[in-house]
C-alpha cells in the first residue's frame, strides 16, 4: 500500500539524515534562519479564495507530471501571478522532490513556502525550518493524536504554521481538537488514491469559523474553483493542473477568477430528471426544489429523490461536470419538518421564502438562504438582521404571492445590497437580461425560475441560454 510504503521509506531516510546531521547541528542552522513568513495571515488577510500553488514533478498516483520543470522559475511564475503561498514537495522517491528546491525557492520568492512531505518525527520539523520552510504539512492519517499535538507544538516554537490534512470527519475532528489553525481537506484518499471532490462540502460545516480551510487536490477547472467558493474556503491547493499546463499564468487566472470573480447560478423549481441533466450539463451551481404546495412548481420531497436517481449526470461520478448543490425552498414551514426533509434528501442549503425570523433560521441545520423582498427602498436593517443567521440573502421582487413572478425589481437597490451582503439576485431574470443584471448589481449569484420556462414548464433551451449568458458575462468581468 502506497501510504505505508512511503512512510517506511521516509523513516529509512530519516535515520540516515539523523546520522549525517545530528539534531543539535540542525538546531544551530535553524537559529540562523530569518523568522518564518506567516502562512495563516497570507491565507486569511483577503476575503477571497487564495491559491497555494504547488511545485511537484511527479506523484505516485499520476507518475511523471513535469519532470523537467525548473522549480525556481515555476515558483516565481506562481508568485508573479498571484499565488498566496508556494507548496514544495520535498519527498524524493515518489514525488521527485528535494530540499534544495525548497531552499532555492525560498530565496527567490516573498510569499510563505510550505514543506510538503510525510512528517512523522520532530527532526523533520527542524529540518524544514533549517531549509527555510515557513510552514509544514502534517497528515492526520499517518499521525496519532499525541504525535499530531507534539509536532504542532514543535512547529509553533519554531514560528511555523502547520497545514493539517484530513480526509474524513474523524480526521477533521482530530485536527480541530489538536488545535490546528489551518485545516486542509484532501479530496484524494492517500491510501486508495480515490478522489472525492465533494468531501469538502461534507466537512466544511464541522470546522469552526476561526480556522483557515484549504481545499486540496484535483482542482482543474473554473467550475471546480467556483464550487469551492461556495464552501467558503480560504484557499485551494493546486499542483497537477498547474505543473502540466503549458500556460501557467492562464491556468492560474482561470482558477482565481473561477473562485473569486464568477457568478453562482441557481436554477429553481426543477421537477424532472431531464431538466436536472440540462442544468448540470450547462454548468448550474445550485438546483432549487420548491416545497411550497400552492406553487405550480411544487414537488413532493420523495419525488426529488426519484428525479435525482433518474438523472444520468447527477449519478455519474466520473462526469466531467462539477455537480451542483441542492437547495430546498420552503415557505413558513416548521423547523423540525424542514430539517427532516433536508436530512432525508441530503439537501445542502435551505431557502426560506416566507416571514421566517433570524432566530428561526438558526434552528435550521443547513446553511440558510433567506429571501427578502426588495421594495422601493432597500431595508438594510432587515438585511443586516440576518447577517449571523443566514448564509446568503436572496433578493426577490415584492409580490402578494411568494415570489417567482417573473417581474424584476430596482437593480439600483440590489446593487446597494450587494455591497453590504453576499446576495443572490432573483426576480424576473431571463437569458436576455441576466447579463445586464450581473454587470450592474455584481451579485454573488443569480437565481432564475420563470425566466427559463415556457408555459409554466422548464425549457431546456432557455436553461442553456441563461447559463451561457451568465458564463459569458463572467469572462468579461474582471
Ligand atoms: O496535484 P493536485 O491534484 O492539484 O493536488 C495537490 C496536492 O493537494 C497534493 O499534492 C497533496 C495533497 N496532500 C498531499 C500529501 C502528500 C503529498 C501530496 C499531497
Amino acid at each position: 500500500m502506497f501510504l505505508e510504503r512511503i512512510v517506511t521509506q521516509t523513516r529509512i531516510d530519516l535515520e540516515q539524515h539523523k546520522r549525517e546531521q545530528p539534531l543539535e547541528e540542525l538546531q544551530r542552522r535553524v537559529s540562523e534562519q530569518t523568522p518564518a513568513r506567516d502562512l495563516r495571515q497570507a491565507l486569511s488577510s483577503r476575503p477571497q479564495v487564495n491559491l497555494i500553488a504547488e511545485v511537484k514533478r511527479a506523484s505516485p498516483s499520476k507518475g511523471m507530471l513535469a519532470p523537467h520543470i525548473d522549480p525556481v522559475e515555476l515558483a516565481c511564475t506562481y508568485e508573479q501571478n498571484g499565488a498566496a503561498a508556494i507548496s514544495v514537495l520535498t519527498e524524493p522517491h515518489f514525488f521527485l522532490g528535494s530540499s534544495e528546491f525548497l531552499t532555492a525557492i525560498k530565496a527567490a520568492v516573498n510569499v510563505p513556502v510550505l514543506r510538503k512531505d510525510f512528517i512523522v518525527d520532530e527532526y523533520q520539523v527542524y529540518e524544514a525550518r533549517a531549509w527555510g520552510a515557513d510552514a509544514i504539512l502534517l497528515i492526520c492519517a499517518i499521525l496519532d493524536d499525541a504525535q499530531l499535538s507534539h509536532l504542532l507544538q514543535v512547529a509553533r516554537t519554531l514560528g511555523m504554521h502547520c497545514l493539517v490534512e484530513a480526509h474524513s470527519k474523524e480526521e477533521a475532528q482530530r485536527a480541530i481538537s489538536a488545535g490546528a489553525m489551518i485545516i486542509g481537506v484532501n479530496s484524494r484518499d492517500l491510501v486508495s488514491f480515490k478522489m472525492n471532490p465533494y468531501l469538502i462540502r461534507d466537512l466544511r460545516s464541522l470546522i469552526p469559523a476561526d480556522r483557515v480551510v484549504v481545499a486540496e487536490s484535483g482542482i482543474h477547472t473554473a467550475a471546480d474553483a467556483r464550487r469551492l467558493a461556495r464552501y467558503d474556503v480560504q484557499a485551494m491547493l493546486v499542483g497537477e493542473s498547474l505543473v502540466v499546463s503549458n500556460d501557467v499564468p492562464g491556468q492560474m487566472r482561470m482558477l482565481l477568477q473561477g473562485a473569486n470573480k464568477s457568478t453562482q447560478a441557481k436554477i429553481c423549481g426543477l421537477r424532472t430528471p431531464e431538466h436536472i441533466d440540462t442544468c448540470i450539463e450547462a454548468g448550474a451551481d445550485l438546483l432549487g426544489f420548491i416545497f411550497h404546495e400552492p406553487s405550480h412548481r411544487y414537488i413532493e420531497p420523495r419525488q426529488v429523490k426519484a428525479a435525482l436517481k433518474d438523472s444520468k449526470l447527477y449519478n455519474n461520478g466520473a462526469s466531467e461536470h462539477a455537480l451542483p448543490d441542492l437547495v430546498g425552498v420552503f415557505v413558513n414551514k416548521e423547523a423540525a419538518y424542514i430539517n427532516e426533509v433536508a436530512e432525508e434528501l441530503g439537501l445542502h442549503y435551505i431557502q426560506l421564502h416566507g416571514t421566517e425570523s433570524p432566530a428561526f433560521c438558526q434552528q435550521i441545520k443547513r446553511p440558510v438562504i433567506k429571501a427578502i423582498q426588495a421594495g422601493s427602498q432597500i431595508d438594510l436593517d432587515l438585511l443586516l438582521s440576518y447577517r449571523d443567521a443566514a448564509w446568503r440573502i436572496l433578493l426577490d421582487t415584492p409580490t402578494s404571492e411568494w415570489g417567482g413572478t417573473g417581474v424584476t425589481h430596482d437593480w439600483n437597490i440590489a446593487r446597494t445590497a450587494a455591497q453590504t451582503a453576499q446576495i443572490l439576485l432573483a426576480g424576473g431574470l431571463n437569458p436576455e437580461n441576466v447579463r445586464e443584471a450581473v454587470l450592474h448589481v455584481k451579485p454573488w449569484g443569480v437565481d432564475v425560475s420563470s425566466g427559463v420556462e415556457t408555459n409554466k414548464q422548464k425549457d431546456s433551451q432557455k436553461i442553456r441560454a441563461f447559463m451561457q449568458a451568465v458564463r459569458n458575462t463572467d469572462t468579461i468581468q474582471e
